[in-house]
């Protein structure tokens, strides 16, 4: 583990930026990386067309045609990928409706596995509002109606083990195709987007994210599995509704709720080992918060909504310090929303805070204030505050309103993660302008119709959005083969994704790279959390690799086509 001897560049997968062909690796096991090599394929022709993982489409050659009998089963023309490229997006931007694209998205991705993600990589900034939020929690509120083929794993209450009769959550997950899984993104659908309860319909949400971990982190999308834990739905209407795909019944919660979870966790790990990273995404606080702590210690788990937002909006506040000046220290923050985002990044932040300028996590926190639902969380609300929030109950009258409070704590960086659109308003843009010179204002909460302002209306800035993280996090975790998630690799991931921002942004008042980079930025932070993982003792691939950054881009799935012979 740490302190191994260092593997050397010479043995090291290198991709040649000619051909894209990758040469050895961890992810090279399966020989799918080796895009231009010869690959021996033994599914019969109208099979292989049937396949999305091999499907070429046109794009088969005369020779593949003969030596896998698909002469007559596709007509005469034999298209480049690229050209391809160039008919689906053409087809795509005729649908004005982003649901329609999203679909017809969906549908590539079921067809021509190669051809959505070349696509997806090539056109980051357009398609990714489509793959994921906004259009992906439209997709979720409507999954039973556009319901076509299943993607990812359904998990429930029907598999969990009860009374005397043995679990089938094992037996469920190995109907799964693939085995050599990487990254779970899993969701028991309590809290998709700011959209609410959309219990089984919430599978979106994991195949988005998956999506992005291959496209924007070059995970493999064969070691990418969804999954939706179906517990019931506390949503009336959701389950009234004739086409829900999932159970009609109340969500189940306490000892019943746990079993499930742990029947889950056990069953991964005894199917695919100990280093498979399981990301959980979009549960409500209650039960996220404890999840995490739960399986944090024997698992390799991590909480996106936690810990990548945390690390997300730590980059842009080291990146905005090069603008305002000073250190985190010297500011004042106002988080409007006090749940998974708001206290995790609080959390990470008092850490930083902590580390940087040498004082307590406990003094750090001092300078962090949360307003909740029933206004700002101060002192005397502490008898009935959750758990996660009492460290943060500072000595102040109470405030119900957010105005109010911006003008009595001054905050020099104000956070929105509430869920509650337009709720950052012009008072109290205003009022941040006429306190600071040059405040922080960053809207998370999504979609966009629960943001609390639009950028332009703050000021213009991309949105803070944990992809800039998880991606670059999980392929760290995943190329050095960490056992466990600490905070430390957190912070490393922020501060890989800080680094990335140039001065030339920063001036243009910018404190987040394009998306269009996002591949170079996520093998950074990928670097950045493998040498974190070694540092720390908690690396399972040996020899460390020399150059990591070169390593994670050598490691990286590429879409283009393979020949098979
Ligand atoms: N950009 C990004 O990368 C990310 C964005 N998000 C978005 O952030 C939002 C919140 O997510 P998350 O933290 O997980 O959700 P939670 O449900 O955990 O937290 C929501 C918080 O907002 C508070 N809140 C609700 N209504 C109001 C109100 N009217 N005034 C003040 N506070 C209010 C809640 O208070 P109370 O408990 O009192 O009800 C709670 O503290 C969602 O829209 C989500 O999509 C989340 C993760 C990442
Ligand atoms: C982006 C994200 O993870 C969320 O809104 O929940
Ligand atoms: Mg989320």
């Amino acid at each position: 583990m740490a302190g191994a001897e260092e593997r050397n560049d010479a043995d090291m997968p290198m991709r040649d930026d000619a051909t894209g062909v990758v040469t050895g690796g961890v992810e090279d096991a399966y020989g799918e990386d080796r895009a231009t090599e010869d690959q021996p394929i033994i599914t019969p022709g109208h099979s292989l067309l049937r396949d999305p993982r091999h499907n070429k489409g046109l794009a088969f050659t005369e020779k593949e045609r003969d030596a896998h009998y698909l002469r007559g089963l596709l007509p005469p023309a034999v298209l480049s990928q690229e050209l391809q490229e160039k008919r689906v997006l053409q087809n795509l931007r005729q649908f004005k409706v982003p649901l329609q694209r999203y679909m017809a998205l969906t549908d590539l991705q079921e067809r021509n596995e190669r051809l959505f993600y070349k696509l997806l990589i090539d056109n980051v900034e357009e398609l990714l509002p489509i793959v994921y939020t906004p259009t992906e929690g439209e997709a979720c509120q409507k999954y039973g109606s556009i319901f076509t083929r299943p993607q990812g794993l359904y998990i429930s209450l029907n598999e969990k083990c009860a009374f005397l009769v043995r679990g089938r959550v094992l037996e469920t997950l190995r109907n799964w195709p693939e085995k050599n899984i990487q990254v779970i993104v899993v969701t028991d659908g309590e809290r998709i987007l700011g959209l609410g309860d959309l219990a089984c319909q919430g599978m979106g949400i994991p195949v988005g994210k998956l999506a992005l971990y291959t496209a924007l982190g070059g995970v493999r999308p064969s070691a990418c599995l969804p999954v939706t834990i179906d517990v019931g739905s506390n949503n009336e209407d959701l389950i009234k509704d004739e086409f829900y795909i999932g159970l009609r019944q109340r969500r189940v919660t306490g000892q019943e709720y746990s079993e499930l979870l742990d029947e889950f966790m056990a069953a991964v790990r005894q199917n695919y080992g100990q280093d498979v990273l399981v990301q959980f995404e979009d549960f409500a606080n209650h039960s996220a918060f404890t999840l995490l702590e739960k399986y944090r210690e024997n698992h390799l788990v991590s909480n996106d909504d936690i810990q990548g937002t945390a690390a997300v909006v730590l980059a842009g506040l080291i990146a905005a310090l090069k603008s305002t000046g000073g250190t985190l220290a010297d500011h004042t923050f106002l988080f409007f929303g006090a749940g998974e985002a708001g206290t995790g990044i609080a959390e990470l932040l008092a850490l930083a805070i902590s580390r940087q300028s040498k004082v307590s996590v406990e003094e750090a926190r001092k300078k962090i204030w949360l307003d909740d639902a029933k206004g700002l969380i101060v002192t005397s609300r502490n008898e009935t505050l959750e758990p996660f929030n009492k460290r943060y109950a500072h000595k102040h009258e109470p405030i119900k309103d957010l105005l109010e409070a911006v003008k009595a704590i001054k905050p020099t960086a104000l956070i929105g993660s509430s869920g509650v659109g337009q709720s950052f308003t012009k008072e109290v843009i205003e009022a941040m302008s006429s306190i600071n010179e040059r405040p922080i204002i960053l809207a998370l909460s999504n979609p966009t119709s629960k943001s609390e302002c639009t950028a332009e209306q703050a000021y213009s800035w991309s949105q803070a959005n944990n992809a800039y993280i998880f991606p670059g996090f999980g392929l760290g975790l995943v190329i050095s083969g960490a056992i466990r998630v600490k905070d430390d690799m957190v912070l490393a991931a922020a501060e890989g994704l800080a680094e990335q921002i140039t001065p030339e942004q920063i001036d243009k008042g910018q404190i987040y790279p394009p998306f269009s980079n996002t591949r170079k930025i996520s093998a950074n932070i990928a670097a950045r959390v493998a040498a974190k993982a070694y540092d720390l003792g908690l690396a399972s691939q040996l020899p460390r690799p020399k150059d990591l950054v070169k390593y994670a881009e050598s490691c990286m799935y590429n879409p283009v086509y393979r020949s098979y012979r």
